[in-house]
This record gives structure tokens, sequence and C-alpha cells, in this order.
């Protein structure tokens, strides 16, 4: 196998919306993100600390999906070495033109092993950072994109690919038999990327980083005096996972939003992985918070790179989610046809 692209974080998403004029009013007028651009069918938006042309583009289309997971990485000659890499893992590759998205270099695009369409990119138009701009900043400012999170059937196999790319593994969620969920990271931070088991590939959210909690819970009062507090799903909290204070929303189309604040460093070439024990109710919210079914089990189809849509496959179900156990939230009765609803894990 060639060597991997030296991929330097998690970049960019885009993301297809039913709504563009909803979908502003949820990421401009409510999130406060930045519009570095504006074309009648697409945002190009950034969070205050960011210089790249944009962390999220929002792009008008039939049905909700995601379109591209972007990572950034070292250098215009890493996009020869992702091309070979990924041909050599025999998955569908392609150079794309610079400008094929607006304010971004030529670009390799995959489909990657688990489902996903990913571009790795390095040229990008550099935009004003507005990191003191204090005076455009609204009280729940956010500085930057952070991670991706992606439901799969098979958090194994995520775990192996990723991992082959080089990733370093910050945290799991596992028992003696089964990896539940991981974090992985390239950036010296948790992660870049969260693989969530279920039915996939989906993405499961795209999250942006506050650097005050009080951010975060700003965005909660603004939605509330909006009347638009159906839009949060899950939290405020604090993720045992990565330490990180959350907060869920999700927007006019369904796709999950995280904001997401104090997790922690990764840096040293000796971090220890933090690995949950999956029956610690604490590991999603320390404070014991049951997480609600729809986080566990609603998340955005994916696109392939022809704009079409990817069909979604199920885990096996795990004998132990045929007992009431914290397997990960719940478990689903029966099998097969037989399934029913899903049990939330007993909450110890
Ligand atoms: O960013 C995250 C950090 C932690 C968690 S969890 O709910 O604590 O597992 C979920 C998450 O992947 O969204
Ligand atoms: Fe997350």
């Amino acid at each position: 196998m060639t060597t991997p692209p030296d991929i330097i974080r998690a970049a960019y998403a885009e993301l297809i919306v039913t709504d563009l004029a909803a979908a502003r009013w949820f990421y401009v007028d409510v999130l406060g993100l930045v519009v570095t651009a504006e074309e009648p069918e697409a945002l190009y938006l950034r969070a205050f600390e960011e210089y790249t042309h944009h962390s999220l583009v929002l792009r008008a289309g039939p049905t909700p999906a995601l379109a591209r997971l972007a990572y950034r990485v070292r250098g215009p000659e890493q996009l020869t070495v992702a091309e070979r890499y990924f041909a050599g893992i025999g998955v569908e590759t392609r150079r794309v033109a610079a400008g094929t998205t607006r304010g971004i270099g030529e670009a390799v695009r995959v489909h990657d092993p688990l489902g996903f369409p990913v571009e790795f990119f390095y040229e990008t138009t550099h935009t004003e950072r507005f990191t003191q701009h204090y005076h455009r900043q609204p009280g729940n400012a956010i500085s930057r994109l952070d991670h991706f999170n992606v439901m799969v059937p098979d958090v194994r196999a995520a775990y192996d690919y990723y991992t082959g790319l080089g990733f370093g593994v910050s945290e799991t969620i596992e028992d003696s038999d089964s990896l539940y969920a991981t974090w992985l990271f390239r950036k010296p931070t948790v992660h870049d990327i969260a693989i969530t088991g279920g039915d996939g590939p989906r993405l499961h959210h795209i999250a942006f980083a506050s650097h005050e909690r009080h951010q975060i819970l700003h965005t909660c009062d603004v939605l509330g005096a909006l009347r638009a507090e159906h839009h949060i799903e899950r939290g405020p909290g604090r993720h045992g996972v990565s330490n990180a204070f959350y907060l869920y929303l999700r927007d006019p189309d369904g796709h999950r939003i995280e904001i997401y604040t104090s997790d922690y460093y990764t840096g040293d070439p000796d971090n220890p992985t933090v690995r949950w024990d999956v029956t610690d109710n604490r590991r999603r919210s320390f404070w014991g918070h049951e997480v609600v079914p729809s986080w566990y089990n609603e998340a955005s189809e994916v696109l392939n790179l022809d704009g079409g849509p990817v069909p979604i496959s199920s885990p096996p179900v795990h004998e132990a989610s045929a007992a009431t156990i914290g397997a990960d939230g719940f478990g689903v009765a029966g099998t097969g046809e037989n399934r029913q609803g899903f049990k939330l894990g007993h909450q110890a």
C-alpha cells in the first residue's frame, strides 16, 4: 500500500439544503456564521477564526444530503499522493480543477471505502480572519469548524481505514467484543472525525467550536427567544468522551450541527487513548443524561461523486442488543423483520 496523503484537518463540508433562505436564517442569522460568498443556489460560510474561503457550503437541492466532506492536506504535492493512495485501495478517484468549488483550488475527490464523498485540497482563497472583530461577533460567536461525525454499519472497518490514513485514536467506546464508536484526529485535538455505529454511510453531524461555554448557552437563549427551540435536539451538556461542553441542533432540513468547546490537546506522539466501557453511562453525557433516540437513529444521506444517493446498510444486530444495556444508548429488540422499536439503555 502506498503512503497516505498528509492530512492536516477536517476543513469544510458541503450540505444540500432544500430551502436556501431557511438555511441562511439558521446558519447566518441564528448561528452567526460569516458569509464569504453568496450565489443564487449556494452560500459559502466561515466562522470567525477562519481565513480559508469557507468551512461550510450550503447548496440548494431537492433532497437534504451530504455532498462532500473535505480535508485540507499539507501541500499541493499531496494531491498526487492522495490519487495514488486511493487508486491503490481501489476506490473511485477524480482530480477536479481549481474553482470546481468556489474558493478551493485543484482537488482530489474520492468515494471512500466507507461510502462517503471526500475531497482533499490545499489551495484556497484567503479571506479576512475576524478573530478580533468583536464588533461583528454575536454573543454566540462560533470560532471554527472542528470535526465530522459519520455513521457507519462497521465501526471497526472505519477505525482501520482512518488509522491507515495516519489518524490518531483519542477515544473509543467498547466492550470485550465490540467497538461501538471511536474518535480519530490529525490536528492536535480530540478529533477530526468520529465514527458512530448505525445504518450508514450517513452523516451524523458537522461540529463547530466556540471558545466559551457561555457562547453555546447564548445560542440556546437565542433559539428560545425566537420560538425556535425545536431546533435544539440534545444538550447543552458535558460529554464524557472528549470532555467537551456540547449542544446539538437540527437545521431546517434536519442536518445535525454540534457546537462544542473545551476538549483537550492530543498532539504528543504518546497521547494515550481513552477507552470508555459501553455500560458507563457517563460516556456520552458525563452527567448521566439519557441520549435522545433521535441522536442515535437519525442522520443525513450522503451522495456519490455524481450526486446520486449512496445505498445504506444496517449493522449486524449485536447479541448484547437483545438485552437492555447501555450498548451505546439503546438495544434493538428482536432481529430482522421482527425488529421492534428501540430500548433506551438502563441508566445505572
Ligand atoms: O464530538 C463528540 C464528542 C463526544 C460525543 S459523545 O456523545 O460523548 O459520544 C459525541 C461527538 O462525537 O459528537
Ligand atoms: Fe461531535
